[in-house]
Formats: structure tokens, sequence, C-alpha cells
């Protein structure tokens, strides 16, 4: 793959036929609804580069090692997407996910009431700590909510809390808080939360999606980019095993960890407006341990939380083996996030399950607890096509950073994905909204009907010197 301002020159003078009209990069949610939105507009001169061997990026499932039950096919677990808002808007397809709707995809309504409450001591009740909690996050949201029409500066959450009087102290207060959660994506579709419960895993929505429209030709899979080079002339694609693909237009829908690694060169290189959105915005992680055990010998509520004395140590714990989930699948799964799931990654696993039973033995102290048949959990952040599970809005990112995280590089690189939805970054209508929505850009670019792109802002100003 030729390198250097010649190669610049040469390929942007010759203009030998070219492989699509656009190359969607990535086949997660945002290339496939990407893709969707393109054949809609009658352009199918289109490719998506993928580099495993599958279609759904971080709506990421594998089968158990052990299967369940004969009669229940085959038991799968979620590594990655899993919950799903019932979206109330729009037309058709994936537009309208209400239970059992979408593909013959099978979901379950989640209760989030149903939490059985521990610490180190086993059960234990602190249910009026946890409805405190409660109405400290409802007031942090209240005043951050106040804070928008004055115009005042963004917030962190621990701010927000301290400023309303809310200072967690006990460890029961602490995993309280911990279970707080909401944003504009629970609050734009509807409170309820399914669960995917499909044995042929979530991501068959967007098997299926992609199975009506797509042609093999259209696919290009385990073909991982290593370069994306661009200028007026359109784009060129190398890929690590020294394939090239061309085209008139990308659309790279890499997550924003992705781009932060910069395991993907861009020729010329990223506008400095570009680099400091991407290295403002903050990767998440979030991480989903699963154990089947030989039978269920816990809570009979869908969730539990646990009290740690440390912060964020394996405190939430889900129930598939739930009459209204997976009954009979001894499957149990636990939440860590952030500093914990660095953590526990850089672990051997034996250690990281060593420390699970152990907290597990001091929820049921009275119980003896049974080797796993199976544990497992994905290595989110040092997954070199993910590196973290989602992005997430810091108070110094401000909206000129996210609308130059979203601003297309010169009419010929766009950019797409959970991370470049201001409203529902970090979830699946994030990525469904972007992927559509730079398509429709992408496709007015094609037919010539004035090629505006997104406007960036040069250089992000809000310091007051002194
Ligand atoms: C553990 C976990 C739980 C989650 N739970 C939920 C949930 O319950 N509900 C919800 O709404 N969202 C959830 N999410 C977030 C949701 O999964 C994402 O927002 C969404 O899947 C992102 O889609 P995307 O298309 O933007 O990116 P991706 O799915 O990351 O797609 C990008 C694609 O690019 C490919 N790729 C990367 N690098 C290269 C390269 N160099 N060359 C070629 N291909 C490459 C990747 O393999 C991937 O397929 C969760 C995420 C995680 C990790």
């Amino acid at each position: 793959f030729p390198t250097g301002e010649a190669a610049q020159r040469a390929f942007a003078s010759d203009t030998p036929r070219k492989d699509a009209r656009v190359l969607i990069l990535g086949g997660g949610m945002a290339g496939i609804t990407a893709a969707r939105t393109l054949h809609d507009q009658g352009i199918d001169e289109f490719i998506i580069v993928e580099a495993r061997h599958e279609l759904g990026g971080r709506m990421m499932s594998q089968h158990l090692r052990r299967t369940w039950a004969a009669v229940h096919c085959r038991g799968r677990r979620e590594l990655g997407a899993r919950h799903a808002k019932t979206w109330r808007c729009c037309e058709s397809g994936m537009d309208v996910w209400t239970e059992h709707t979408v593909w013959g995809h099978t979901t379950k309504l989640t209760e989030s009431a149903s939490v059985a409450m521990y610490d180190e001591t086993g059960p234990v009740d602190f249910s009026d700590v946890f409805n405190q909690s409660v109405e400290d996050f409802d007031r942090l949201i209240a005043s951050a909510g106040e804070r928008v029409p004055k115009g005042l500066v963004d917030a962190s959450a621990r701010t927000g809390y301290s400023l309303t009087g809310a200072r967690p102290h006990t460890h029961h207060e602490m995993a309280s808080e911990y279970f707080q959660n909401n944003n504009s994506t629970f609050t734009g579709f509807s409170e309820d939360n399914l669960l995917s419960v499909d044995q042929r895993g979530f991501k068959t929505i967007l098997h299926s999606e992609a199975e009506a429209f797509l042609s093999p030709e259209q696919l290009r899979f385990n073909s991982t980019v290593s370069r994306i080079r661009y200028s007026a002339n359109g784009v060129e694609v190398a890929l690590d095993d020294g394939r090239e693909l061309t085209a008139d237009y990308a659309i790279c829908t890499f997550s924003l960890g992705v781009l932060q690694h910069s395991s993907v060169a861009f020729e010329p290189q990223l506008p400095m407006w570009k680099r400091e959105a991407i290295h403002s915005m903050t990767m998440g992680v979030y991480t989903k341990l699963f154990l089947q055990f030989p039978h269920k010998f816990w809570f009979d509520t869908e969730a539990a939380l646990y009290a740690d004395r440390e912060r964020g140590r394996y405190p939430i714990w889900q129930s598939l083996d739930h009459p209204k989930f997976l009954p009979g699948s001894g499957i149990l799964f636990g939440t860590v996030t952030g500093a914990f799931s660095r953590r526990i990654e850089s672990l051997p696993r034996r250690q990281v399950l060593d420390e699970i039973l152990s907290v597990l033995a001091s929820m049921f102290p009275n119980i003896t607890i049974p080797e796993p048949l199976d544990f497992h959990f994905h290595p989110w952040s040092a997954d070199p096509l993910f590196r973290g599970s989602y992005a997430n809005w810091p108070p110094s990112f401000l909206p000129e950073h996210h609308a130059n995280l979203r601003a297309d590089l010169d009419g010929k690189v766009w950019f797409a994905g959970e991370y470049t939805s201001r409203l529902y970054f970090g979830y699946l209508q994030g990525a469904y909204f972007e992927g559509r929505d730079i398509a429709v850009e992408v496709a007015e670019c094609i037919r010539g009907g004035g090629c505006l792109g997104l406007e960036h802002v040069e250089q992000v100003k809000n310091a007051n010197p002194y």
C-alpha cells in the first residue's frame, strides 16, 4: 500500500474503477442501519467491511459451554447489549421494538423493583437506604435539568449529588447509589426495559434485518481495516492482510475506543478539531460476568444488590434462572464497570472466579456454593475491535466537541455510531439513528443534490484566561 505525498497525489490524480460507491466500515447496528438506509434510497453499490466473522458488533452472544437442557435447544450468553427499550415511535421493521415483534425476537419485560439485598453478612434489608437513594437520584436529575435553561456549566454527578446534599458514606448507601440509572434513552422511548431471552441471541435482530436486503458480495468478513486514506477524489481503505478497497465515500462506524487507540491510521492525519473531540469523550467499560451452575441456589427476585465495603465490587446480580426468563438454566450474571472491569480483565480468570465465589459465599452463608459449570466474561476494554463498552459524555465535553465528533472529513469520510448520537450515545438507539441519518447525508452526496457536509468548529473555546 503506497504511502506518503507521492501516493496521495497518485491517488488524487487517477480515477480507476472503484470497488463501491460507499464503504461501510464496521457491521454493527450503525453499519447495518446505514446499509439499509442506502438500499432504501436505491443505492446498492456499497460494501460492508467487518473485522469479525459475523455482523452484530457489540450485540455479541456466545453459546454456553454446557447446554442447559435438550428441550431448551441451546443456551446463549449475551456478552454485549441485551436490553432494549420499547420503541414507541415510527413505522416498521426495527423501528418498532415491542415485546415479541422485531423479527420474531423474544424479549421479556423486566421489573426494576424486583431486587433482593445482601452484604458481606448475608441477606439484609436496607430498602430504607435504597429508597432514599432513589429520591436522591431523582433530585440529582431535577437539579441537573434546572441548570440547562440557565446556561450553567455541566458538572459531574458527584458534584450534583454533593450540591443536593447527598453523600453516601456506608456500604449500603454506596451500593444503592451505584444501582441508580437513568438517561435520555430511558425517558425518550419508554420506561419499559425489555430483556432479550431469545436463544438465537439478541444479534439475530440485525442478522434478520441484513438477510432481508444484503447480498454476499456486499459483505467482507474477516477484514480488518488498518488505514483510511481520503482526498477530494474518494477513499482508499487498506486491510491488514494487504488488500485494498476504493470508493467515493466511507462511513466509519468503529467505536470511539477504536478511534482513541489510533489502531486505524488516517491519511492525511485527522485534523486537530477531530482528534480533540475523539479524545475528549470517554469510553466506559461495562462487563457482564456469566456463571452457569448445576442448579439454582440464589434469590427468587429478578436481581440482587450486594453491598461490599469496596464500592463497585461485584455489586449487581441478575438471575436468568427465573420463571420469566430462562427457568432451569442455572444462569446467574453479575455486573462490574469502569476501573473494576479493567482490573478483572488484567487478572487470571481463576482469580476472578475465586473472588466471585467468595462474594457469593458471603451473600449465601448457609449454602455450599457449587463449582460453576461455565464462567465467562468478555474483555471489552482490551478487545482491539471495541476498546470499551460504550461512550460516556464527561462534564468537560462541550456540544461543539460533539459536533466535531460527528462531522465528516471533506464530505468523503463520515462517522456514525452510538457515540455520535447527541441524545442516545451509549445505546443501540443512538447507533441506529446515527447509521440512518449519516447514510441519508451520504445518499444526498451521491445523488448530487448538494453535499454540504456537517459543520465543525475549528477551535472549541470557552476558557477565561486570568
Ligand atoms: C456489555 C455491553 C452491554 C450493553 N448493553 C446494552 C443494552 O442493554 N442496551 C443498549 O441499547 N445498548 C447496550 N450496549 C451498547 C450497544 O451494544 C452499542 O451502543 C451498540 O451495539 C453500538 O453499535 P455501533 O454500530 O455503534 O458499534 P459496534 O457494534 O462496535 O460496531 C462497530 C463494528 O466495527 C468493527 N470493527 C472495529 N474495528 C474494525 C476494523 N479495524 N476493521 C474492521 N471492522 C472493525 C467491529 O467488529 C464492530 O462489528 C451494551 C454494550 C456492551 C459492551
